[in-house]
């Protein structure tokens, strides 16, 4: 079946086969068998489930089985690259079309389209590749011929105005119900709040009634979230490389775990592990600062050289020594598929509740226990609040209906802002709860001494009073209307 043409009309197709022969996974992880029988079936399907969660699969494995050709409509090249590695290493026809497609393979996916009976079974594309007419020529050809299987939009929040990562040409992606009612749609997404959710749904105009929404857990109950408490007087670089060193030598010191590794061949200081920083200078200064304390410390950010950046992806992604860290900005990561990451650390307080959300989720993809170290200070949270308030000031200069787009932006960043300052600053809850609340996920959010609230909720609050900035700079920043309540 790889690479061929899946199910012929009305034949039944055996799911769990494919899962094991094509995809190599030995079972469906819970409720991907549903979400993908809901696909085949006809239905249009909006997937919420936290990160790392298999939804790519949910879309491919239909894909597979499936008659004609499945459009994947995806945000960013780094995300497309590697379900697209992956799929490829499967033997399954998959091709892409964006700004790195050479001319000829254009030509040649195109052409397959337009025979109408295209051999391609997934084909990858970026939302503004869309709305070309061309491109929209060749889909309606393949309508005709009944073999434009489905459309999947992966990161389907990008469509709303009211979600973190807005994108317009998403918008425009309401041209497939328009001109392909029939054609069902599948929607993705880690990070949706109950108002994106409902705008996406009435963008793409789909169909509530026949709509079969999976609405999973946000929660990733093998993630550690903690805060640590910081203030521009104080660096917080020896507690990180205390804390660092202190796990080298527990797994070091622990006879069982180091004849364990060492069976392996692993290394005690094998930790993988993200730093994120906001300020591309800052990757490099503290990758240095980390490779003289002894740490296998890489930056990452986009104005290294291609092969600086290959030479550190692929020596972090393959445990090679001296490639444990990568200090990176915030769009390192997306589509990086490497299952053993150990920690995600946010050296400063990142831009929006959702983006942290993201990031964090990089750790424990393959579900043992990992740790998610946000270091917050209240001048972090000055600097972004000032960040945020010049950018909507530049907005405001803007005219017409670009104006008002941007300004909703602007408020929902903001709101995205303040929520995350309030779960940092927040020292009576729990923060997988906190997590959930603010994804309107009303599950359990289960905790077993997973955050930092949970394993000593006295502390947190004592370290709190004593790491951030004086109650005098809170009086003063709250009567200046900058300083907001807790959270919780
Ligand atoms: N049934 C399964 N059994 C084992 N592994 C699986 C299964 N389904 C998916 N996976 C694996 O889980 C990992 C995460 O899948 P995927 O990249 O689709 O996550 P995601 O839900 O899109 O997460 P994110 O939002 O973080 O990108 C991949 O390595 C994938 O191969």
């Amino acid at each position: 079946m790889p690479g061929g043409m899946g199910k012929k009309l009305g034949q039944k197709v055996d799911i769990d086969f494919t899962l094991r022969k094509i995809f190599g996974k030995d079972s469906f992880r819970p409720v991907q068998r549903e979400v993908i029988n809901a696909g085949l079936d006809g239905h249009d399907v909006f997937l919420q489930a936290a990160t790392s969660f298999g939804k790519s699969l949910c879309f491919q494995l239909p894909a597979v089985v499936d008659y004609g050709i499945t459009i994947v409509i995806s945000p960013l090249l780094a995300l497309m690259n590697n379900q697209i590695a992956s799929l490829r290493a499967a033997g399954i026809n998959v091709a892409t079309i964006n700004s790195t497609t050479p001319h000829s393979v254009k030509t040649a996916i195109l052409e397959d389209l337009k025979s109408g009976h295209p051999h391609t079974r997934l084909l990858y594309v970026t939302p503004e590749y869309c709305q070309l007419d061309n491109f929209r020529k060749h889909l309606r050809i393949v309508h005709e011929q009944r073999e434009l299987a489905r459309i999947a939009v992966d990161e389907a929040h990008c469509i709303s105005e009211w979600g973190h990562d807005f994108r317009p040409s998403f918008k425009e992606l309401n041209f497939f119900k328009r001109e392909f009612p029939d054609v069902p749609m599948i929607c993705c997404t880690a990070t949706a709040t109950d108002r994106v959710r409902d705008d996406v749904i009435s963008i793409l105009g789909l169909d509530r009634t026949k709509l079969k929404s999976f609405m999973m857990t946000t929660s990733r109950p093998n993630l550690h979230y903690e805060i640590r408490f910081k203030c521009d007087e104080e660096d917080h670089y020896d507690d990180f490389l205390a804390w660092l060193k202190g796990t080298y030598a527990r797994r070091a010191n622990n006879a069982a775990r180091s004849q364990e590794l060492s069976q392996r061949n692993e290394r005690a200081t094998n930790v993988p592990g993200i730093i994120y920083t906001l300020y591309r200078k800052d990757t490099e200064a503290l990758a240095a600062r980390l490779r003289n304390d002894g740490i296998g410390a890489k930056p990452y950010h986009a104005g290294l050289t291609t092969e600086q950046k290959d030479d550190h992806l692929h020596g972090w992604v393959a445990n090679k020594v001296g490639y444990d860290v990568i200090v990176a900005t915030t769009a390192f990561g997306m589509g990086i598929d490497k299952d053993n990451v150990r920690f995600v650390v946010h050296w400063q307080m990142p831009k929006s509740f959702e983006g942290f959300y993201q990031e964090a989720g990089r750790a424990g993809r393959d579900g043992k226990a990992s740790i998610c170290i946000l270091y917050y200070s209240r001048e972090d949270r000055d600097r972004a609040a000032m960040t945020m308030s010049r950018e909507r000031e530049k907005n405001a200069n803007a005219k017409g209906s670009a104006a008002a787009r941007g300004e909703q932006a602007m408020v929902n960043r903001i709101k995205s802002l303040q929520a995350l300052i309030g779960y940092c600053e927040a020292v009576k809850n729990c923060r997988h709860k906190l997590i959930a609340s603010y994804f309107g996920d009303e599950s359990k959010a289960p905790c077993q001494w997973a955050c930092d609230w949970h394993k000593d909720a006295k502390l947190l609050a004592r370290k709190k009073d004593k790491g951030l900035a004086s109650e005098e700079w809170c009086s003063t920043q709250r009567e200046t209307g900058a300083y907001y309540d807790e959270y919780d």
